[in-house]
Formats: C-alpha cells, sequence, structure tokens
C-alpha cells in the first residue's frame, strides 16, 4: 500500500512505572488518587478522549500489573479504545521502549504521555495528532517559561553552585507531553544507541540525537506534571473546579 493510501492508526504508549520518589513515600505515582480515581486512569482517560486514540498501551510497575489490569477493567473507556499492559523498565526510557515493542502492526502515529500528567485537556493531544498526521516525524506540546532560567556548574547539595550562562528566556519552551511521533522514527530513536543514553529526558530529545526535525505545538498549563506533594494540591484544585464545571 503507498504511503498516502495508508491509514492513519494511532495508539498512546502511557509510561506508569516510576515510583514517584519526588512525591514522597506511598503507593506508585500512577495508582495514587486523584478525585478518588487513581492517576493512571486520569491519563488514560485524557488519551481515551481523543478520537484519533484507538488503543492505549500501559507500562505498569513490574509488580503491579495484574492490578493496573483490574483497574482499566474496572474503569470504563470508550468503546472504540482497546487497551493493552505491559511491564516497565527502571527507567522512563526503558518503560517507554517496552510499550512500543508491545505495539501491534497497523499502528502509525504514537503518542507517549506520562501518567504523572492526568488532566492534559483532549484539545492539547489532538493537536499533537494532526501535527504528527500533517507530516511532522516528532511533535511536542510546550509553554513558554515564566521564571528566568540559569545553567549552572553543578555542586554538592547546599553548595552555591556558579552561574555560567543565562540562555535568553524567550527561546526557551517547557515541554509536556502526550509527545507524539511517527512509529517508524520514534523506533529508530529507541534502537540507535547515540540517542539512547545518558541526558536523554524525552522521546522527542533522541529523536533530535538523529538529526531528525521536532517540532513545538501549544501545550496546556493543565498538562501540568504531578512530581512534588504542592503538583498534587494544585492538581486536586484543577479537577474540583472541572467538576464543578460540569455539575458533577
Ligand atoms: N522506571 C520508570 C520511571 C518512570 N516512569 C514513568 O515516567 C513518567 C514520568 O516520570 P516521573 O514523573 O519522573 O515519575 P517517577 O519516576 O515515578 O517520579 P520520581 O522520579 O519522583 O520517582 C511517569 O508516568 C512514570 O510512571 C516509568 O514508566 N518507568
Ligand atoms: C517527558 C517529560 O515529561 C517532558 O517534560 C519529562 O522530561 C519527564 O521527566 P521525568 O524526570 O521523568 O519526570
Amino acid at each position: 500500500m503507498s504511503e498516502e493510501a495508508r491509514p492513519h492508526r494511532t495508539a498512546a504508549v502511557i509510561p506508569a512505572a516510576g515510583r514517584g520518589v519526588r512525591l514522597g513515600p506511598g503507593a506508585p505515582k500512577a495508582l495514587r488518587t486523584l478525585g478518588g480515581t487513581p492517576m493512571l486512569i486520569h491519563a488514560v482517560r485524557a488519551m481515551a478522549a481523543s478520537r484519533a486514540v484507538s488503543l492505549v498501551v500501559v507500562v505498569a510497575p513490574p509488580e503491579g500489573a495484574p492490578e493496573v489490569k483490574n483497574l482499566l477493567d474496572e474503569h470504563a473507556l470508550p468503546e472504540r479504545t482497546d487497551y493493552l499492559v505491559v511491564p516497565g523498565g527502571e527507567t522512563r526510557q526503558e518503560s517507554v521502549r517496552l510499550g512500543i515493542e508491545a505495539l501491534p502492526d497497523g499502528i502509525t502515529t504514537v503518542l507517549v504521555h506520562d501518567a504523572a500528567r492526568p488532566l492534559v485537556p483532549v484539545d492539547t493531544v489532538d493537536a499533537v495528532v494532526e501535527a504528527v498526521r500533517d507530516g511532522a516525524p516528532a511533535v511536542v506540546p510546550a509553554l513558554p517559561l515564566t521564571d528566568t532560567v540559569k545553567q549552572v556548574e553543578p555542586r554538592e547539595k547546599g553548595e552555591p553552585e556558579p552561574v555560567v550562562a543565562t540562555p535568553e528566556r524567550a527561546l526557551l519552551r517547557a515541554v509536556q507531553t502526550p509527545q507524539g511521533f511517527d512509529r517508524e522514527m520514534l523506533q529508530r530513536a529507541h534502537r540507535s544507541e547515540t540517542a539512547v543514553g545518558e541526558g536523554a529526558t524525552d522521546c522527542a530529545g533522541m529523536v533530535e540525537r538523529l538529526g531528525a526535525p521536532v517540532v513545538v505545538v501549544p501545550g496546556h498549563e493543565e498538562a501540568f506534571k504531578v512530581t512534588r506533594p504542592l503538583d498534587l494540591v494544585l492538581a486536586e484544585a484543577v479537577l474540583a473546579r472541572r467538576r464543578a464545571n460540569d455539575g458533577f
């Protein structure tokens, strides 16, 4: 089948195998609740809300895969959305690779979305999918920064760190997820020794290491990552406001 005739099929891979060390003691972060529902379920629903997404691959904590499968069975997804659960790895990058390896034939576009970004709006998801379908091999949603950023020479904790540069803030963006990819490009990045390795904190950065173009579309304030305890307070407030606005 020619490239033009190939139907687009989109899957979302959700790495959810992290511990959530920065959030503090408790269950693995993806299983902690937000408004009474596990964060992971919010993230899965956020992906399934896009009509483009026909499959969600959840990468679960290795020992928690059966529990995650039960959770997904309990919380209904739209009928058009299938899901798979696979056990994760030691790092986010490894977990994403395991998720990609589980993708069936026929998927052409892949979203990679942190379980730790449970509140991303569907418009942001759709904007990413659209940009990939329009031909960009890698797409990231991102926002301009509000703080000024300094590059430093790292020192032991608590020691003053010398500043070496102040990048021009107007040229910087804070990158969110879901990040969207042409499937072959994402697979190439995860199989490449050049792309895999130290300092690659997102998949788009790995694609950049291959010399391929990555483009930015507007992100959303509510797509923030739940990383520290205060983020959880904010996430509860955003969810409560949404529920009040929706009248349930
Ligand atoms: N071995 C890992 C580590 C992280 N993740 C996932 O990658 C996403 C982004 O990672 P982060 O926010 O750093 O989560 P944690 O690694 O859980 O957090 P921390 O670094 O505080 O432990 C999360 O959905 C997390 O579950 C994963 O699937 N496998
Ligand atoms: C992928 C990411 O969310 C983009 O901002 C981020 O790099 C993940 O970093 P983490 O340290 O694994 O949370």
